[in-house]
């Protein structure tokens, strides 16, 4: 089988453009003060639209400054938190080219601004800390600290208080908050409540799926958007990946998961892909026939994604047909 042949580069733009596109979406209302199509995402009247996106260490924080760059195109006013800077030549260069577009880098998360101001802590009013002392709202909150890589039992320092801030956020400037292929905390394979028992007070109003949903999602309750158009036809048509027929040029589609039915209403063939959906979330929850579902691709290091991708494909490839012929022969 030949490789699909993507870098990890491509892979993050592609999954970055989606979350961008999702984002632009939910908080951009056309005809609104500030958003629509007449003054793009900023618009040229009311005030530009703003988002935080708190990016973590890994690829899924790679998303998140991907993602900055989309949204400041699209009109958006974007600022960045990154606590722990990867040293990686990709990030280095994501984050030149955030700072390229005018995009402010923070190293923590500005306190929700109905407390900023009576915030006790000066620290809160440098430049280090991340508040601007302006008190500002963000429409929306980005979570792009942790994705499908996520362990231990809770975060560790600094992202347990970015994540408690986000949160924040959400609750008292009443800023939507998005995370980013998983909820920063919770259990990939588990149930969003998990994460609640582990202190994880983190309850996004949406999610943007890469590739594929995670187990998790099965019990998300807020708006889910499928992104990340990149896995070739005939890949997934030979491993049983029932991927969703994206609406023309799109690079996401929204979909619903209620108590296990998927369900979507936008674009071309949805209907045959939810009940295709359907029948994959049925078929790798029972069969476990060849496991090449993104729940075990995830435990495949992301680096050299495509090559190891491949050669997972072919390593499960012959165990299935290898045991078939034993079971017939
Ligand atoms: N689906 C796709 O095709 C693509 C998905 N992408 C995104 O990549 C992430 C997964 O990236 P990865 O680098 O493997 O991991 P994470 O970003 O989730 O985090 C790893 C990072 O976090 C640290 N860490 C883990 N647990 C803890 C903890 N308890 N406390 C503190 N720190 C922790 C760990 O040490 C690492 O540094 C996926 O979800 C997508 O968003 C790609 O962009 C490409 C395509």
């Amino acid at each position: 089988m030949s490789s699909p042949g993507f870098s990890l580069e491509q892979l993050m733009e592609l999954a970055g453009l989606s979350v961008a596109e999702a984002v632009y979406d939910v908080i951009v209302v056309p005809g609104e003060e500030g958003g629509g199509k007449d003054g793009g995402g900023g618009g040229t009247k009311g005030r530009k639209k703003r988002a935080l996106l708190v990016c973590g260490p890994g690829n899924n924080g790679g998303d998140g400054l991907v993602a900055a760059r989309h949204l400041v195109h699209f009109g958006l006013d974007a600022t960045v938190v990154y606590p722990v800077r990867s040293t990686k030549t990709h990030f280095v260069n994501l984050v030149r080219q955030c700072e390229d577009v005018g995009i402010p880098i923070l190293e923590r998360v500005p306190a929700a601004s109905s407390t900023s101001h009576a915030c006790a802590d000066d620290d809160y009013h440098d430049d280090e800390s991340g508040d601007d002392g302006r008190g500002r709202r963000y429409d929306v909150v980005v979570d792009a600290v942790f994705g499908f890589s996520f362990r231990g039992s809770a975060p560790r320092e600094p992202y347990a208080s970015a994540i408690a801030a986000m949160s924040d956020m959400r609750e008292k400037d009443g800023s939507v908050l998005v995370s980013v292929d998983v909820p920063s905390g919770w259990d990939v394979d588990g149930a969003g409540g998990d994460a609640t028992a582990r202190g994880v007070d983190l309850v996004p109003d949406v999610l943007v799926s890469l590739t594929a949903p995670k187990v998790f999602a099965r019990s998300f309750r807020g708006r889910h958007f499928v992104g990340g158009r990149f896995l070739p036809p005939a890949l997934a048509e030979k491993y049983g990946i029932r991927m969703p027929q994206y609406p023309d040029t799109r690079q996401t589609m929204e979909v619903e998961i209620d108590d296990g039915k998927v369900t979507c209403d936008a674009g071309v063939d949805s209907e045959d892909w939810a009940a295709q959906y359907q029948a994959y979330l049925d078929e790798i929850e029972v069969e476990k026939k060849i496991e090449v579902d993104l729940k075990d691709v995830r435990h495949v290091k992301v680096e050299d994604w495509s090559l190891q991708y491949a050669q997972y494909c072919e390593e499960k490839e012959r165990e299935f047909f290898g045991s078939r012929k034993t079971t017939e022969g």
